[in-house]
């Protein structure tokens, strides 16, 4: 029997999800690419491909378990809603449009008939207008998974660094609120197993950021680490864990930090996104752990200034549909099986 295909999504059509999409299917052979279906957004798909000057076939399957046969010859599209292509100027149907596919696609995810999800980027402020009522993408695939929207942790995977913020789409002036040990407990507690079970490390190294310049500089500068952040590294550690810290975090990415740890826990959104988009952009991916699905998402937005004018870059793309791939196939092995 053919593998299960992944299931990708449109994203917003006015953004440069539908044109790398097709630039990730024309280039397939070189990139070595599991297979994958879109869901909907056919007509879109084509006009992207002819802005960027792809030749590309794209086929309808009316069951996704064909996905896998037509994938080597075209591109295979699930479902028959569409949107006009209008690239940089988003629209209330662009919008619609990519929620219907996120739905779809996730609850096809959920139900076995794709391997993995992989979506395309969405706006975030766009899509409320439409009723989607989530902080992000992480949240909805949580609660299509059964869970709570609180299930899925979001970590950002590339080849020099992986983080994960402890927080993530909240106000920074909300963030020392937010910062509790269990918040971080909860973190690390999705880290470690998903470093093991998805990405084959037998024994993950976990570092954790502190939240106040200099880790708070002996209380001087702030007291979350000493009264927060470093009684849950040692609760971690007592639990078996390799987790050190709180470290300060401008010191936390230097090229030879970076080789003691596997993953960064860091406190709130930017300060984890960043140092990630400065050194693993062109192949960042953003997945979602600790679900029972596999969910892979490009580390980038919409860049709607960039839609159609074929400057928008397919790595991060691309690195997220093998990743969706590589985890899929980690975890369809034996445990312990595909560690290296
Ligand atoms: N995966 C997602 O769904 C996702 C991720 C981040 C942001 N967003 C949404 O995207 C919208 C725009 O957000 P933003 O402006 O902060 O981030 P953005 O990633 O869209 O753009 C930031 C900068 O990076 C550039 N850029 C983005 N993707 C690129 C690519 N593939 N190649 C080359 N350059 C690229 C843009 O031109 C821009 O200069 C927001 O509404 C936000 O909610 C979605
Ligand atoms: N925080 C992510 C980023 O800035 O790249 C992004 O907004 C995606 O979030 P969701 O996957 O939850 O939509």
């Amino acid at each position: 029997m053919a593998p299960l295909a992944l299931a990708v999504t449109i994203g917003d059509p006015a953004g440069v999800g539908p044109e790398l999409i097709v630039e990730a299917w024309a280039r397939r052979k070189e990139r070595r690419l599991p297979p994958f279906f879109v869901v909907h957004g056919r007509e879109v798909l084509l006009a992207a491909a002819q802005a960027r000057g792809i030749d590309i076939r794209v086929e309808p399957i009316a069951r996704r378990d064909q996905a896998a046969r037509v994938f080597p010859d075209a591109l295979p599209v699930y479902g028959d809603l569409d949107a006009d292509y209008t690239p940089g100027a988003p629209s209330r149907d662009g919008a619609k449009l990519a929620l219907e596919s996120l739905g779809d696609a996730a609850q096809m995810t959920v139900d076995g008939y794709a391997g993995g999800l992989v979506t395309a980027p969405i706006s975030k402020s766009r899509l409320v207008e439409v009723g989607f009522a989530h902080p992000g993408q992480t949240e909805y695939v949580s609660i299509a998974c059964g869970f709570n929207a609180g299930a899925g942790t979001m970590m950002l995977a590339g080849p020099r660094l992986r983080v994960v913020p402890v927080t993530v789409h909240i106000a920074l002036e909300d963030v020392p609120g937010r910062i509790t040990q269990d918040a971080i407990l909860g973190a690390a507690m999705a880290t470690v197993p998903a470093l093991r079970r998805d990405f084959g490390i037998a024994r993950p190294r976990i570092a954790v950021a502190g939240l106040n310049p200099h880790a708070g500089e002996d209380g001087r500068f702030g007291n979350q680490e000493a009264e927060i952040i470093a009684p849950a590294i040692q609760t971690l550690c007592e639990a078996g864990m390799d987790v050190r810290g709180p470290f300060p975090a401008d010191g936390l990415f230097s090229p030879p930090a970076l080789a003691t740890f596997d993953a960064a826990l860091c406190m709130y959104h930017d300060q984890a996104l960043i140092p990630f988009k400065a050194l693993d952009f062109e192949d960042g991916v953003n997945v979602t752990i600790g679900l029972p699905i596999v969910r892979t998402s490009p580390d980038h937005g919409t860049a709607f200034g960039i839609a159609g004018t074929g400057a928008a870059s397919a790595g991060p793309t691309i690195a997220a549909i093998r990743l969706a791939g590589e985890i899929m196939t980690r975890r369809s092995l034996p445990p312990g099986a595909a560690r290296g």
